[in-house]
């Protein structure tokens, strides 16, 4: 029996893709097995999510340094699993959230617990000698999911004057996970040579997508669509496209309106902007939208679900949090027809498999998602397959950040060879 004892929990201080300070977690075993572990962090957060504990020292790093989390994990933590099983997940998480005792994590901080979680798994994983994916998954781990890459990043995370948050291409009519990444990139590319073409900016925002200078989807549709052609694939066959609209960053409560403020500063009420949705999709190959609705607009994502959600996979991010309680929530009333996993929205594993059975039992599909601020670690493209979730949305194809995950997928194809599955039906 290999022994999967903790040993010794440390942490530390490093850098996220955007400069910030965020957790690394590192895990030594009774077997000499050692791993480590970094959580992401987002920037057009759910107002739900559990809580990333920040030190608020404006002079160093602008207030985001995370000592007292790190120090969470080193003083409050480590104690707590030391002589603990590292295969023992479930038991692992009740420890963290217990000692928390909180219903958003702020005591010790998601950021601190969801380094330990996901480090505890990675120890065991590497400590039996399986795959990550592998030993979170079981033998039906098999799915490789489809690439929703996004090409065009407008929102909160580009300085495009573009309202909407995210532009993905799709290649769901590729054979194979290996390929559709690679009809990707050719996209990628030839919407570069043509964005410098049309001086529009080759510059890119934080998940590695072009932030250019266009105002509209209507423009930013367009041109996926252009360059989908020119790399020679084929819309609506080879590759369709998907919106994040991030809806909660543009949507005034209080008089119940989304204001596209980074470009015309159009007005628009809950049932114009499905109309705008309905245009979108009839017009192009959209397959999904995410964050149609803002987080706190029930009855709006309600609409769009009536109207929308027999055509179109409609994903709650923001909406859901990856927490069960919203997800339940969602089944209740009707709204979306799938749900963003990102695992720092809810900050352990545990809960993260929870929510997914949820999802699954009452037909929500599953889109496995990086964050905007992320790392080098591929945690979540083992995650993707062990879910057999069929869909990841990790980035665009020119920063390491996210290339890491892609690159994990390759890995992992190869691993499962004849066996793998490529994405999921829609
Ligand atoms: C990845 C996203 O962005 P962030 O991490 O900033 O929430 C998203 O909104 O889906
Ligand atoms: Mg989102």
């Amino acid at each position: 029996m290999t022994n999967t004892l903790i040993r010794k929990v440390l942490a530390r201080q490093v850098l996220d893709s955007r400069g910030n300070p965020t957790v690394e977690a590192e895990i030594h075993l009774e077997n000499g097995t050692c791993a480590t572990a970094i959580v992401p962090s987002g920037a057009s957060t759910g107002s739900h999510e559990a809580l990333e504990l920040r030190d608020n020292n404006k002079s160093r790093y602008g207030g985001k340094e995370v000592w007292n989390a790190v120090g969470n994990i080193k003083k409050r933590i480590a104690p707590e699993l030391v002589g603990k099983d590292a295969a023992n997940q479930a038991e692992i998480d009740r420890i963290l959230i217990e000692l928390d005792g909180s219903k958003n994590k702020s005591v010790l901080g998601a950021n601190a617990i969801l380094a330990v979680s996901l480090c505890v798994a990675r120890a065991a994983a590497k400590a039996i000698g399986v795959p990550l994916f592998k030993y979170l998954g079981g033998s039906q781990a098999i799915t490789l999911p489809i690439p929703f890459a996004n090409l065009i990043n407008g929102g909160v995370h580009s300085d495009a004057p573009l309202d909407f948050q995210e532009f993905m291409i799709v290649p769901k009519g590729a054979p194979s996970f290996k390929e559709g990444l690679r009809y990707g990139v050719e996209i990628f590319h030839t919407l570069k040579t043509i964005l410098h073409e049309k001086r529009l900016g080759t510059g890119i925002g934080d998940e590695g997508g072009f932030a250019p200078s266009i105002s509209s989807a209507t423009q930013a549709l367009d041109l996926l669509l252009e360059a989908t052609e020119k790399a020679g694939y084929s819309p609506g066959k080879d590759i369709f496209y998907a919106l994040d609209a991030a809806a909660t960053e543009l949507y005034e409560e209080g008089v119940k309106i989304y204001v596209f403020k980074k470009s015309q500063n159009i007005k628009l009420p809950p049932s114009h902007l499905v109309e705008l949705y309905r245009e979108l999709s009839q017009k192009y190959p959209l397959i999904s939208i995410e964050d149609g609705m803002a987080e706190n607009d029930w009855e709006g994502w309600k609409q769009l679900t009536q109207q929308l959600g027999g055509t179109l996979q409609l994903v709650g991010d923001d909406l859901f949090v990856t927490n069960k309680e919203f997800l339940k929530k969602g089944i209740e009333e009707k709204v979306a027809n799938a749900i963003l996993i990102k695992v720092n929205q809810v900050g352990t594993l545990t809960e993260t498999f929870q929510t997914v059975e949820l999802a699954k039992k009452n037909g929500y599909r599953i889109m496995v998602s990086h964050r905007s601020g992320e790392s080098e670690d591929p945690f979540i493209a083992d995650l993707a397959v062990a879910l057999n979730a069929g869909q990841i949305k990790t980035g665009s194809f020119c920063r390491s950040d996210r290339l890491s995950k892609y690159n994990q997928l390759l890995r992992i194809e190869e691993v499962l060879a004849d066996n793998a599955i490529y994405g999921t039906e829609f």
